[in-house]
């Protein structure tokens, strides 16, 4: 049944097989003897297909499984070999059914015809009772009993037992193999062992002696015929789905900690955007409060005169000279207040007292504290009403929109108004030179650049200063924290899954070594990658609500994150554990089942 043809296997620069050459008989018991580290567990890899890089030829039923592709290697194992594991290999958090329909999921039968054939099995191994118990509460025999059962499942032409009974006392060892004796009626079991005694169940021993096969003893074997069996199908019914669900119930407490550390990395990053979003409004607040904020005031004498020099700059708009305007008044209901000169006055250093400053296209006037109490003894009920302002021959209708702090009696009016008075005023001596800066972030670099040239301007750039100063400070410190604290969680993160992955080698090696596929097991790892994303998201998303809850208490505002960056949170997080917990996975489905089952 299985013949090996001058097989030679290294380890790095150490023969451990030399040119080795056996055929092993079609059933009954094979003992395996030989010195700690002689290479009995090697011989087994090679023969169960879990180890490919060797020189040498394997045939097994007749076929060449050194020449086989991967996935020929997967269903060979599928197909032919039962291997049962000294340290039994079972999965913890599995009931002792779970663990051997885990083999049995990839032989195309249906669940009802595994469950009853793992039923049979395991009254036949004598531990029906424990059907339902998590198998890390079982004993050693107990376990070696499930492991065989596991190993039997798919009616395996060859069972392969790496030292079944190394772990267990005298008597249950005998019970164990009096159990593979049975087994062994009608195929081949190949047991290593260190126990002499083992070998009394044994038709053949033999012995690794210097890399090469020596036969102890060999018993004619009275057996029964090996009867046909049912060739596995390539159909299989694994629930990718429900293994990954399962799985991460396992892995539930390091899942939640990746997810936490994750979660924790991304609130510190919407934190971060919520910070930016408040300042922003804190900046349209402020736009809304000083509407003249943007508005530039510069004297006209014979030391200065800028206008050509504004108008010819990109970022200012609405350069006009101002004039002294002689008798102009201002009419609300029955009272008048006149004006024998109006001096056109800074408006953006004006403080306000009640409303806002004239906008441009709002026909609006802001007048200070003492025009409006010769219009009204409540002053603060003007704002909103119409006024009349009477120049030359016009009569121009206008709404308080503020009042603003002025020893004398004055007012402002919305620029556009103010230039149509000054219409036909273009012979006369300019006062001042209004203009405005267009965006927000330039009034600074457009102030310091008048001072550059010895141009006097009255500004709001102070404010704006101090507020772009704070904006950006802040913006700097929360870009920084988040940083931090998002590569602290990644961190976590990254040593979590790398821990978690390190765990995980000996039940990917496991699935391998049952006749998983590595596309199967590819898949049943992506699923568990896909909910641990969940979680996270989960996790973050209710981390967000949480410090949400926390700002309103504390600073009596909730967070303010834009939809658009509630998704890209959302994606960040995904794609960040779906990415890292991929790249930690790659290294899992690479290892060969010998190597991941020794890890
Ligand atoms: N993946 C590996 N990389 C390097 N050396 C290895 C590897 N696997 C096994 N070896 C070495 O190869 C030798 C044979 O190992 P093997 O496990 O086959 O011995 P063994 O006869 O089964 O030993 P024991 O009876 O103690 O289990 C040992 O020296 C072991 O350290």
């Amino acid at each position: 049944m299985i013949n090996i043809d001058n097989i030679t296997k290294k380890y790095g620069r150490t023969t451990i097989l030399k040119n080795m050459s056996y055929q092993f008989r079609d059933r009954g018991i094979t003992c395996i003897l030989g010195a700690s580290g002689c290479g009995k567990t090697t011989l087994l890899n090679l023969l169960a297909g879990f180890d490919t890089d060797y020189n040498g030829n394997i045939t097994v039923c007749n076929e060449n499984i050194t020449s086989m592709s991967g996935v020929d290697l997967y269903k060979y194992r599928k197909n032919h070999i039962g291997f049962v594991f000294q340290n039994y290999h079972l999965i913890n958090g599995y009931t002792v059914l779970e663990n051997i329909l885990l083999a049995a999921e990839i032989n195309g039968k249906s669940q009802k015809e595994n469950t009853q054939k793992a039923l049979e099995l395991l009254t036949k191994l004598g531990i029906e009772s424990k059907t339902n118990d998590k198998t890390e509460n079982l004993s050693g025999g107990q376990k070696q009993r499930v492991a065989i059962a596991r190993a039997l499942i798919n009616d395996p032409q060859i069972l392969l037992a790496d030292e079944p009974t190394g772990a267990l006392d005298r008597g249950t060892s005998s019970q164990i193999m009096d159990i593979l004796k049975e087994i062994a009626m009608d195929r081949l079991v190949i047991v290593i062992t260190h126990d002499k005694k083992i070998c009394d169940w044994a038709d053949e021993v033999i012995s690794i002696v210097d890399g090469k096969i020596e036969v102890i003893s060999s018993k004619q074997t009275t057996a029964k015929k090996q009867e046909q069996k049912d060739k596995i199908t390539n159909k299989s019914k694994v629930s990718i789905w429900k293994r990954a669900v399962k799985n991460f119930k396992i892995h539930i407490l390091r899942y939640i900690a990746v997810s936490l550390a994750v979660a924790i990395g991304i609130s510190s990053f919407a934190v971060s955007f919520s910070s930016r979003n408040m300042m922003e409004q804190s900046i349209e607040d402020f736009k809304e409060k000083h509407t003249a904020f943007n508005n530039g005031y510069v004297k006209v004498d014979e030391k200065q005169n800028p206008f050509d020099i504004l108008s010819g700059d990109e970022r200012i708009e609405n350069v006009y000279y101002q004039y002294i305007l002689k008798d102009i008044s201002i009419a609300f209901e029955n009272t008048k207040v006149d004006f024998i000169e109006k001096i056109p006055m800074p408006k953006a250093t004006g403080n306000m007292s009640y409303g806002v400053m004239p906008r441009y296209g709002q026909n609006e006037i802001a007048i200070n504290p003492s025009v409006a109490k010769k219009l009204s003894n409540n002053i603060q009920t003007l704002i909103g009403n119409n006024i009349v302002m009477k120049y030359r021959d016009q009569n121009i209708n206008l709404t308080i929109s503020g009042i603003y702090d002025a020893g004398y009696d004055d007012f402002f009016i919305s620029s556009d108004i103010e230039q149509s008075l000054y219409d036909s005023m273009e012979e006369e001596p300019p006062f001042s030179i209004s203009y405005d800066v267009k965006n927000f972030s330039d009034i600074v670099s457009v102030s310091n650049w008048l001072k550059e040239q010895n141009i006097i301007a009255k500004t709001a750039v102070e404010q704006v200063a101090a507020l772009e100063n704070t904006f950006h400070n802040l913006n700097r410190l929360f870009l920084i924290l988040s940083i931090l604290v998002l590569a602290i969680g990644l961190f976590i993160c990254i040593v979590l899954l790398t821990k978690l992955t390190n765990a995980r080698f000996r039940e990917v090696g496991l699935l391998a070594a049952l006749g998983y596929s590595k596309g199967r097991i590819r898949e049943i790892l992506f699923a568990e990658n896909i909910l641990l994303s969940c979680t996270a998201i989960i996790f973050s998303t209710g981390m967000l609500f949480g410090i949400n809850y926390v700002y309103s208490f504390v600073l009596g505002k909730t967070m303010m994150i834009k939809p658009s960056q509630v998704v890209l949170t959302i994606i960040l997080t995904f794609s960040t554990v779906v990415l890292v917990s991929t790249v930690a996975s790659l290294k899992l489905i690479k290892t060969e089942p010998a190597e991941a089952l020794r890890k």
